[in-house]
């Protein structure tokens, strides 16, 4: 029964976003007059993602459509159909999904001027003019790219340290690092010694012993939990002598190696300076938390931040290798750190496990969390311009509560939602862009060409989604980038997430309104548009 084909799977993306957007229907837009599953990102869940992705053109000098189907890629419409279905509009790309409006822009961007490597340039003189700065094959696993991405250039023998080497294709590309672009924008004049500042915030006057604050008597039942790009994240229970305030609620350390000329896990070491915006932005976001006429517990709740320096401790060292024996770590082993590295570490509220590996009671519980994580964003965006955009499934935490209701404030206002079970935690701000004290922090992909190429999730889509709505100036307040992320969540709420029960009539009504809030979630203008309709709110 296991090697059964599934159900859908005659479906093209087109046939599937007939299922999510009913009202397409009513344009009577007919399967001939759409054009085949160029992007892949959708259909390609479905697909063998194994199989690799040629992107390969045949013919570049004419610039019509037929000339950019790729020859052969792992898509739920079969490749001997897809000139058939020709036309100039995108089922996922190349339209507005809420105002079904042929996006033109995004059809030059992204699908007819898309640039590509052809596989060997040298026999066709004329390739010679034809930029190359599209790398093949950029198929990413959902959630936390930036690992996949580094995993992308190694099997590349792409070197972003020398702009690019791309050693089977005869072309040149310029592959730009992306992630160390943070911007702050300061709208006073004002220099900033980056190194005193983050002292400040950490209430040191210099970094102490990474091994004496975090020795292994002060911490119990520690284990590493996860790991990202920057850095790596413990969990433990503070011993009691180092309870601050009588909670028991586990710690999270999130531990980032700063400063140091070593690149660790393909990217270089951040600086003061970069890391500076992602502890004024935690801190904040935090912060809301006892916030006076907007209130909300939904984002990470930090409550240290310390600079440390020395050789990773011991114990640390060991739990690492625990995970890495279980988990098969992508990062560096924490032993190649010399012994004055310097490390910014991170205190947090254990806040649960992610929504792609939660199994949520129904539909119900899931319609909460989203609810959750709609009035969080909302508050965010009123009160520091807030916008995530990064809001994949990997970071949103959700934990068990005994509490029956969430209490927020929205502009003063009281709001209520029930939680149905579950807390909900919104983390990693790494590319989030805040107006704080007249300073806009943000980081700044306008150079990033990796990012907007990769496929494999409608994840990837969004970020191209974002590109536009932002017209790629990453400083501009466009609220909308949250709604585009709730468009993601509820997409992933109706068809990726686990659910423990799906047979019962209260999951199958809450499955409806994530529907309905699916068919309109587009037309909202922000998360704190979307909430004031939600909840009827002037
Ligand atoms: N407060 C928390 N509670 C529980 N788990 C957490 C918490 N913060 C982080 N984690 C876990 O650690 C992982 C990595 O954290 P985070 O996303 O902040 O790291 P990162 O280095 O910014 O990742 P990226 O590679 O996306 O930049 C998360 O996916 C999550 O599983």
């Amino acid at each position: 029964m296991e090697n059964t084909m599934p159900d859908d799977l005659w479906k093209d993306s087109f046939d599937k976003l007939l299922d999510i957007q009913p009202q397409l229907r009513n344009l009577n837009i007919i399967k001939q007059s759409v054009r085949p599953a160029l992007n892949m990102d959708s259909s390609v869940e479905n697909s063998n993602i194994g199989t690799e992705l040629n992107v390969s053109f045949q013919n570049k000098e004419n610039d019509s459509l037929e000339s950019y189907i790729p020859r052969f890629c792992p898509i739920s419409t079969p490749y001997t159909y897809c000139k058939k279905f020709i036309c100039e509009m995108s089922p996922i790309t190349g339209i507005n999904l809420d105002g079904l409006e042929c996006n033109k822009e995004i059809h030059k961007n992204s699908l007819f001027k898309r640039k590509v490597c052809f596989e060997d340039s040298s026999k066709d003189k004329k390739n010679e003019s034809f930029d190359c700065e599209v790398p093949k094959n950029l198929l990413l696993k959902p959630g936390k790219w930036r690992k996949s991405l580094n995993i992308w250039r190694r099997t590349q023998n792409i070197f972003p340290e020398k702009g690019c080497m791309c050693s089977k294709a005869s072309c040149v590309t310029t592959i730009t690092r992306p992630f160390s672009r943070r911007k702050t924008i300061f709208k006073k004049n004002c220099t900033v010694n980056f190194k005193n500042e983050i002292l400040q915030h950490c209430q040191q006057t210099k970094p102490t012993s990474f091994d004496f604050e975090y020795a292994e008597c002060n911490m119990i039942n520690t284990k590493k939990i996860g790991e990202g790009v920057y850095g790596e994240v413990f969990r433990y229970t503070p011993s009691s002598g180092n309870r601050h305030n009588f909670k028991t609620d586990d710690v999270v350390l999130k531990i980032i190696p700063i400063e140091g000329a070593t690149e660790i896990n393909g990217e270089m070491q951040k600086t003061f300076k970069q890391i500076l915006p992602e502890i004024i932005i935690s801190k904040k976001m935090s912060s809301l938390r006892n916030g006076k006429t907007n209130i909300t517990s939904g984002f990470a709740n930090l409550n240290k931040v310390k600079i440390v320096s020395g050789k990773y401790p011991q114990h640390l060292i060991m739990l690492w290798e625990r995970y890495d024996h279980k988990n098969k770590s992508e990062n560096e082993h924490p032993q190649i750190f010399r012994d004055d590295q310097l490390f910014l570490v991170l205190e947090m509220n254990y806040a649960g496990s992610d929504i792609s590996n939660y199994t949520f009671k129904n539909a119900e519980q899931s319609y909460n969390v989203l609810l959750q994580v709609i009035i969080t964003l909302a508050i965010g965006e009123e009160v520091y311009e807030f916008e995530h955009r990064d809001l994949h499934w990997g970071n949103i935490l959700i934990e068990k509560t005994n509490k029956k209701r969430i209490l927020y404030k929205f502009n003063g206002e009281k709001l209520a939602v029930c939680s149905k079970g579950v807390i909900v935690t919104i983390i990693d701000y790494t590319l989030s862009r805040v107006t704080i004290d007249e300073c806009c922090h943000f980081n700044d992909l306008s150079t990033d060409e990796e990012l907007f190429t990769a496929t494999g999730d409608y994840q990837y889509d969004i970020y191209r989604m974002m590109r536009k709505e932002l017209g790629n100036n990453w400083s501009s307040f466009a609220p909308k980038t949250n709604v585009l992320w709730l468009s993601y969540l509820i997409s992933k709420l109706q068809g990726k997430v686990k659910y423990e029960s799906e047979h019962t009539r209260t999951h199958k009504i809450n499955l409806q309104k994530l529907k309905d809030l699916h068919n309109t979630i587009l037309s909202y203008k922000s998360a704190a548009d979307c909430l004031r309709c939600l909840f009827k709110l002037s």
